[in-house]
């Protein structure tokens, strides 16, 4: 394809999204109906429609229209692109500009974010605020975990390299590796393979190294999910671990992983037959707004309704997972949000309704620092 075909395939998946159709299953129904675009057509594609949904506001406007072209149209001139050269209406590309579409709008550029968000954004974020929503209209960084019980984080990078996968060490925490050069390969390398690293953000690494883990101690992942968290806890610690998920199928891969990372885990059913534990991890379900440059279509289709539906589900998992915890024992909630209301909120209410319950330890991580945006507190029976 060319680069014009593919701006135009963009701009078709965008209408398409923009009618409501999830961004993955736009892209996968393109990708079904174009038997001709290569793997690197796939990629360059699906890049533009993430560049254009985590900048469709500003974009739409400087590009005159929140339409799939006008979008396209408003991301390229962003980019300092020459328009002229994409919308020639030669091999596939898209039909040249109109007199309308050659200038920019002007005027104020709007914030790319919904309207909604935008008060309970800058409140949660202060003084972070541009910079937060700077980053979620940036790309992010491939990041991955050096899974210490297999290798240090120097030879894990000797051994990408090998592969000519490019790293360097991030100051965030002593385990992640930001990828410089190579990613498309990292799932296909030995060091992948054979469970060297893993594929995960450096914020959540960065919690996982605050907690207060030891060998010997009985910890539940109590949101489990597909099971980061407990894999990188268990590449820290020799304590033994448990993984519960209210939707257990979610928890499919997690015994390769587990295999592949070289670390004993037991997925159980019911997590009370096998309580109390030492440490519960609660990696509840929330806004995802910290990750919101990897999945740029959620942060569109994100309600206020949702929101409050979440701080209700967070509550009760806090509530429920606190009865697990062993006396002496800890309660750890996170989220991978910059919203207030799920994070310092949620801990507030929960120490104020449980006053046996202290504080420990808490922080929000901002995407200035290098991962995306997320919170951790560490809770403990007083
Ligand atoms: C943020 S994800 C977990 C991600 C996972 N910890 C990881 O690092 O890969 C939240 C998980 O909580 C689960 N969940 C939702 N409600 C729950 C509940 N009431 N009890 C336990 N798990 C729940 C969801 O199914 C989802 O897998």
């Amino acid at each position: 394809m060319t680069p014009a075909a593919r701006v135009q395939a963009a701009i078709d998946i965008l209408d398409d999204i923009l009618e409501g159709t999830p961004a993955e299953k736009a892209l996968t129904g393109w990708a079904r109906r174009s038997r001709f675009a290569g793997s690197k057509d796939r990629a360059a594609v699906r890049d533009h429609v993430f560049d254009a949904l985590r900048r469709r506001n500003s974009a739409a406007f400087v590009g005159g229209d929140l339409t799939g072209r006008g979008v396209m149209i408003g991301v390229l001139r962003q980019d300092g692109a020459d328009l002229n050269v994409v919308f020639s209406g030669a091999g596939y590309g898209p039909a040249p500009l109109t007199e309308q579409e050659t200038t920019a709008p002007v005027g104020e550029i709007p914030l790319d974010l919904p309207e909604w968000l935008q008060d309970p954004m800058r409140s949660s974020l202060g003084a972070a605020f541009e910079a937060t929503h700077e980053a979620l209209r940036g790309r992010a960084p491939v990041i991955l975990r050096v899974n210490l019980r297999k290798a240090t984080r120097a030879e894990a990078q000797s051994a990408l390299l090998q592969d000519g996968i490019e790293t360097r060490p991030m100051d965030l925490v002593d385990t992640a590796l930001e990828v410089t050069a190579g990613a498309r390969r990292i799932k296909l390398n030995a060091a992948y393979l054979e469970g060297l690293v893993e594929l995960q953000d450096a914020s959540s690494q960065a919690l996982v190294a605050q907690l207060p883990l030891e060998q010997g101690l009985k910890v539940l992942d109590y949101c489990a999910g597909g099971g980061g968290k407990t894999l990188a806890m268990a590449g820290r610690a020799d304590a033994t671990f448990f993984a519960y998920d209210a939707l257990e199928h979610r928890m499919s891969d997690l015994p390769a992983r587990a295999k592949r990372a070289g670390v004993a885990v037991q997925v159980v059913e019911n997590p009370v037959t096998t309580a109390p534990y030492d440490m519960v991890v609660c990696d509840v379900p929330c806004s995802g707004s910290g990750t919101w440059r990897r999945a740029p279509d959620a942060k569109w289709r994100f309600a206020e309704d949702d929101l409050a539906q979440l701080e209700a589900t967070q509550a009760e998992i806090l509530d429920q997972a606190k009865k697990l915890v062993a006396p002496g024992g800890v309660l750890i909630y996170a989220t991978c949000s910059v919203l207030s209301a799920e994070n310092t909120a949620q801990i507030d209410r929960f120490v104020e309704n449980f006053p046996d319950w202290e504080v420990q330890w808490q922080r929000q991580f901002a995407l200035s620092e290098g991962g995306d945006g997320f919170f951790g507190a560490i809770l403990r029976k007083k």
